[in-house]
């Protein structure tokens, strides 16, 4: 990315990285194995904790998750050499507009670019979605992922990490439905047809590390996040009691889950979605890859019936995922100097709560 640094990398002075690290004990840390045998006491109790850091921190980390480690390996061997290649060879399969998958090396958060490269796989192939913001426009279109000629294992590494991933994420959410007092299959049907993908993240060394980011700091818009990352660490999340940027230590084949806002608002507020973002360092190459669990386009979101009552009025109007998407890649596209659509938007202010 050259010896200048473009100013558009640059954060206002609020938003840098302090380089001296945050650690306490981090983000909890738990063994999923005894998700094989619901109704053990080892469940119960992993039900309970995973209620509590989805509450206290909206992340947390795993370890016997049941993803084979030579699977994640094989990926991250050819993420690693799909990005050695030359920016030519790249931007072959480069995002546009019509091509919303593949790669790009562009990427703004809250305007201010993000130090990174990516290459996006969706999950479902093809993936729907609406062909735009207009509320009024029902058009749909389909997303296809788009596979380099270099290197040949790319795809099928990532369709295998994909079924993986799928795998886990629907354990995850029955726990966490479990967590929330609500029937284990409750969340199953709104990911038919889903518009989940993965990203492989590629933050090169940066000259200024104090300055910019390879991930500004944002909250994850889908239902839940799978995060696997390298040995060189960066991941920050705000920690909720006092707004402190808290490290996450690199834990070998761990993977690190968080909430996004769709769990926020279908648990009304139970759980939240947390802040965070990604430091970078000058020496070392950082690779990353997530997973991002999201519905059907056609999901409407809003707070389940079971966890609304007189007392906890809802907090959000129904929103439909689609659109929220659509107008998301519209202003990233465009690089609009507005917020970009965010879930607070689809929130219930105090005075319109009945009383
Ligand atoms: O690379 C990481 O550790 C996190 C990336 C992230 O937060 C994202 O892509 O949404
Ligand atoms: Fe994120």
């Amino acid at each position: 990315m050259g010896d200048v640094v473009d100013p558009a990398f640059i954060q206002d002075a609020e938003h840098r990285p302090k380089l001296s690290i945050t650690e306490d004990d981090g983000i909890p840390s738990f063994d999923l194995s005894p998700v094989d045998d619901p109704g053990s006491s080892e469940y119960l109790l992993l039900v309970t904790r995973i209620g509590k850091a989805c509450k206290e921190w909206g992340f947390f980390q795993v370890i016997n998750h049941g993803v084979p480690a030579e699977k994640r390996a094989r990926l991250d061997g050819a993420a690693r050499r799909f990005f050695e290649q030359s920016l030519e060879e790249k931007r072959k399969v480069g995002r546009d507009e019509k091509n919303i998958l593949g790669y790009y090396d562009s990427e703004h958060t809250k305007n201010v670019r993000d130090w990174k490269e990516v290459f996006d796989v969706t999950a479902q192939e093809p993936t729907f979605a609406p062909a735009s913001h207009h509320p009024d426009d029902w058009e749909v279109v389909q997303w296809n992922n788009r596979w380099p000629e270099y290197p040949p294992e790319l795809r099928e590494a990532c369709e295998e990490y994909l079924l993986e991933m799928e795998k886990l994420a629907r354990k995850l959410l029955e726990l966490i439905a479990h967590s929330l007092g609500l029937l284990k299959d409750r969340f199953k049907g709104f990911f038919e047809e889903q518009m989940s993908f993965l990203r492989l993240n590629h933050y090169p060394p940066c000259p200024v590390p104090h300055l910019a980011l390879g991930v500004g700091r944002h909250k994850d818009s889908g239902a839940l996040t799978i995060l696997a990352q390298d040995d060189v660490g960066g991941l920050e999340v705000k920690r909720k009691t006092d707004g402190e940027w808290v490290f996450v230590r690199p834990t070998p084949n761990a993977l690190i889950i968080n909430v996004g806002d769709i769990i926020q608002v279908w648990s009304n507020e139970r759980y939240e979605s947390v802040e965070h973002r990604v430091m970078l360092n000058s020496e070392r190459d950082r690779y990353s890859i997530p997973f991002f669990y999201n519905p059907s386009h056609r999901v409407m979101v809003e707070p389940f019936p079971e966890l609304v009552n007189d007392r906890e009025p809802p907090k959000y109007r129904a929103y439909n995922w689609g659109k929220f998407v659509a107008s998301k890649k519209r202003s990233n596209l465009m690089k609009l100097d507005v917020e970009n659509i965010q879930i607070h938007h689809f929130k219930v202010e105090d005075h319109e709560k009945k009383q």
